[in-house]
C-alpha cells in the first residue's frame, strides 16, 4: 500500500529544522524503546544539514542512546574521503562528531579514493552488500525507521534525478550515478525500491525555490519525471515544508493549522 503523504508546514526554515529535529529525536527514542535500536538514513543538502545542526543544538539530544543508532546515507557525492562537499563530511561537522555514536554503526557511502579505485558502480555494489548484510535486512535493505530526503528544486531526491537512469532502477538497492545534472556529476544513490523499504520517509523542503517541486510531486506527477513523487514509506510519508516551499501547493492539500 502507498501511504497518502501527510504535509506539515512550518513558518520558516529555522522553525522547520528545529521542529523536525524534535520529531526525529522522539522517533528515535520510540524505536529504541520498541526494538532496542533505531536506524536513520541521512540526506545531504541545505535542509539535511540544517536539521543536523538543530539536533546538535537541541537540549533533548541526550534523550537518545546514540550508541544504539545505525546511521546510513541516502546518497553521496563520489569524491575523496574528507572532501568538504561529501555529505558525510558535512554531517560529521554538523552533528556526528558531537554525539557518542558507535563507529561500527555509522555507514558512510564509499569515497572515490577508497578501495574501489574510482569505480562508482563497484562502490554502489559494495554499499548494497553492506545494507544486505545488516542483521535487520530481511530483504536487500533494513526497514529503516526514518529515511530523510531533501527535495531538490528539480524534484530530485537522494541522487535520483528526473528522467535519469537511476530513477528507473527497479532491481538494485544502490546505483552509481554518472553525469548528474547537479555537481558533482558522479554520485552514489539509494534507489526508489530501497527508499520504499523504510518505515517512514520524511521529505524536507524549505525556500521559494522548492515551491514548484513540492507542488508538482504532490499533485500526482510520475516518479520518472518527478522522483520525489515516488518516495514513500511503508508506514508513513511525511512532507515537512516551510511556508515559502508550500506556497504553490494545491489548495486543500494540508490543513492551514498543520504546523
Ligand atoms: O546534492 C544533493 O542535493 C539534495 C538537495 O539539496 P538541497 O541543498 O537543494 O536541499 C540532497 O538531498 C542530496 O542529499 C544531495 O546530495
Amino acid at each position: 500500500m502507498t501511504p497518502t503523504p501527510q504535509v506539515v508546514v512550518h513558518r520558516d526554515k529555522d522553525e522547520l529544522a528545529q521542529a523536525v529535529a524534535a520529531r526525529l529525536l522522539t522517533k528515535i527514542v520510540e524505536a529504541q524503546a520498541a526494538r532496542g535500536s533505531a536506524s536513520v538514513v541521512l540526506t545531504g543538502g541545505r535542509n539535511g544539514n540544517a536539521l543536523l545542526a538543530a539536533l546538535a543544538a537541541s537540549p533533548a539530544r541526550s534523550s537518545v542512546d546514540w550508541s544504539r543508532l545505525d546511521v546510513w546515507w541516502g546518497d553521496e557525492r563520489y569524491l575523496p574521503d574528507g572532501d568538504p562537499e561529501r555529505n558525510v563530511t558535512q554531517a560529521t561537522e554538523a552533528l556526528l562528531a558531537a554525539v557518542p555514536l558507535d563507529p561500527a554503526r555509522v555507514h558512510p557511502m564509499p569515497a572515490s579514493d577508497g578501495p574501489h579505485a574510482g569505480d562508482v558502480d563497484a562502490a554502489a555494489e559494495a554499499y548494497a552488500a553492506e545494507l544486505a548484510a545488516h542483521p535487520e535486512a530481511h530483504g536487500r535493505v533494513p526497514a529503516f525507521d526514518v529515511l530523510l530526503l531533501g527535495v531538490g528544486p528539480d524534484t530530485h531526491v537522494a541522487s535520483l534525478f528526473p528522467e535519469h537512469p537511476g530513477v528507473r532502477e527497479t532491481e538494485r538497492a544502490v546505483v552509481g550515478v554518472h553525469g548528474a545534472p547537479k555537481p558533482p556529476p558522479t554520485r552514489v544513490s539509494l534507489t526508489l525500491p530501497a527508499i520504499r523499504a523504510a518505515r517512514e520517509v520524511w521529505l524536507l523542503a524549505a525556500g521559494a525555490d522548492k515551491a514548484r517541486a513540492a507542488a508538482i510531486a504532490l499533485s500526482g506527477a510520475g516518479e520518472i519525471q518527478a522522483p520525489a513523487a515516488g518516495a514513500y514509506g511503508t508506514a508513513r510519508t511525511l512532507w515537512l515544508l516551510d511556508g515559502p516551499a508550500a506556497a504553490e501547493l494545491p489548495r486543500g492539500l494540508y490543513p492551514p493549522s498543520s504546523a
